[in-house]
């Protein structure tokens, strides 16, 4: 479970995230959707407890990221978009030193570290230096490496980007089955048909803000309309994109 109480990120004068209040449950697939610059990555880093939020609190999982900061990232898997890589590393060390930073180490980690190469079609470059990988290649990596200590939460930055669609299938299917045991997903994504094909609840983001939030159910009442999720999610983020664009055009 992530709890999240009137968090708050400023940067200087410039409010990125303002006094949001959000609760994903155990069980749940929750999708992060708004426009470019909305604030999801730097709620998202927040809760991964790399950026330090201006106010407000977080839990992981019922531990506060503030208070037991071990317990709360121990329990937390973080893919970001930007992830970094050691490419001197091969794929199962990149895994064991990922389980390492969690103090987790053996042949249990091994033996998990081939279960996720071998989900992701890695297995047979499990020896190769990550400098060798693909772009897609290294996305899979990072992926599995969020899963080796078998954390309850796991928070990811738009995580199809690069994939092929079998890999992007193998990912859907993980974060099911994952949530399905009790585990906890956020994701955030700009392709809403995933998250309206995936997600169990979807929050909009606005200027630092949370403008909805609930099933596709529950955001369609809102608007009032029996819409797409696009329609919906243009609805609340401002149609005004398409009366730009023929602006230009016409210009
Ligand atoms: N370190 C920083 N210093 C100053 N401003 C920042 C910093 N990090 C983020 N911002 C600003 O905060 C706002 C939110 O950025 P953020 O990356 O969270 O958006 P986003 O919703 O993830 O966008 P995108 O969909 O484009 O990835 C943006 O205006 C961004 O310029």
């Amino acid at each position: 479970m992530i709890e999240i109480t009137s968090l708050s990120k400023r940067f200087g004068d410039f409010t990125a995230v303002r006094s949001l209040d959000l609760v994903v449950p155990a069980g749940e697939l929750f999708g992060f959707l708004g426009p470019n610059g909305a604030g999801k990555t730097t709620t998202m880093r927040m809760i991964a407890g790399i950026l330090q939020p201006t106010a407000g609190r977080i839990r992981i999982a019922g531990h506060d990221m503030v208070a037991e900061p071990l317990r709360a990232k121990r329990a937390l898997g973080f893919i970001p978009d930007r992830p970094f890589i050691y490419e001197k590393l091969t794929g199962i060390e990149f895994l064991r030193f990922s389980a390492g930073l969690y103090g987790e180490a053996g042949p249990d980690v091994d033996r998990r570290g081939h279960e996720l190469l071998a989900l992701f079609d890695l297995e047979p470059w499990r020896d190769e230096l990550v400098e060798s990988y693909s772009h897609g290649m290294r996305q899979k990596l990072i992926i599995a490496s969020a899963f080796v200590h078998r954390p309850a939460v796991i928070v990811v930055d738009e995580p199809m980007v690069g994939l092929d669609p079998k890999s992007s299938k193998i990912l859907k299917d993980l974060f099911r089955e994952y949530t399905r045991r009790g585990h906890t997903v956020m994701m955030s994504t700009h392709t809403l048909e995933i998250a309206e094909g995936m997600c169990d609840r979807i929050g909009i983001m606005q200027k630092g803000e949370l403008v909805a939030c609930g099933t596709m159910d529950d955001l369609r009442a809102s608007t009032g309309a029996d819409d797409a999720l696009e329609d919906i999610f243009l609805r609340l983020t401002g149609d005004r994109v398409a009366r730009e664009l023929i602006e230009v055009l016409d210009a």
